[in-house]
């Protein structure tokens, strides 16, 4: 599976600010790169903490790249991917409407209730891993479901464990005009961070765009 990790961040690298509340970053060009990256990837994922802050779609929104995909023989809306371990995503959420299919990787002492109830509101839930989701197991799942080219749009926690579980190939940053500040606001990566061994990049293209900057590397 190839797996593109796209984000954006102030200058300061917040994804957000420390209340957790939904800003745009991106200018009207880089989110229209980011309806083409969805249209070009089988799924699109994130972690249920941004799921429950910005209560995102994370469908493709242009209608003439909605076409294309139906051209290539391929659903019309790429699937959605919430890690969520402990089957926190609201039954109304965005990312469970009928757009487009939806998976759940949730832990597996998920209660089954929990399971059952998101199953009812039509996710497709995999169980796996224990206090948190097995990424490399849950990402084989899908795999195994057709899912060859994975986006994954946020947020920091889970950027932090796909980085840590060695599983990102690309990663694309818009840098954004603005300063966020905060040293509780999420960042590009959070989690425990690294201590040793830091994941290396190659710079593959660079970019201005919404008076800002679109970094674009591939993970070695
Ligand atoms: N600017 C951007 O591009 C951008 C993109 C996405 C999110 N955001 C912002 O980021 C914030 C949310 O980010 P966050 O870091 O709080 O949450 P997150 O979206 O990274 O979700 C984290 C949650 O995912 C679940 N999870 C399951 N398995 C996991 C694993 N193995 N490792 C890590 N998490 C796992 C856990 O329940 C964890 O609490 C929001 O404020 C949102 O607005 C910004
Ligand atoms: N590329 C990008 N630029 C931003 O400035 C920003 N705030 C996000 N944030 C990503 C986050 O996951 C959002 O929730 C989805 O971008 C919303 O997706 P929808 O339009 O609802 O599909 N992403």
């Amino acid at each position: 599976m190839h797996v593109v990790v796209n984000a954006a961040m102030s200058a300061d690298g917040k994804l957000s600010t420390r209340e957790r509340e939904p800003i745009a970053i991106s200018g009207g060009t880089d989110f229209d790169r980011v309806d083409g990256l969805r249209a070009d990837s089988d799924a699109v994922m994130v972690g249920v903490g941004t799921v429950l802050a910005d209560d995102p779609s994370l469908t493709v929104d242009d209608p003439d790249r909605i076409a294309a995909r139906r051209g290539r023989g391929k659903s019309p809306q790429p699937a959605r991917v919430v890690a969520d371990s402990r089957a926190r995503t609201p039954p109304d959420a965005r990312v469970l409407d009928d757009e487009a299919e939806t998976y759940l990787l949730v832990g597996e002492r998920t209660a089954s209730e929990k399971v059952e109830r998101l199953d009812r509101a039509g996710a497709t839930v995999i169980a796996t891993g224990q206090a948190r989701v097995d990424l490399p197991a849950g990402l084989d799942a899908l795999e195994s479901r057709g899912i060859d080219r994975l986006m994954v749009e946020g947020g920091g926690e889970l950027i932090f464990s796909l980085f840590d579980a060695g599983l990102v190939d690309e990663l694309s940053v818009f840098v954004g005009p603005m300063v966020i500040g905060g040293r509780d606001a999420p960042t590009l990566a959070d989690g425990d961070g690294f201590l040793e061994e830091f994941p290396d990049l190659e710079l593959i293209g660079v970019e201005r765009m919404d008076g800002g900057v679109l970094l674009q590397w591939d993970v070695a």
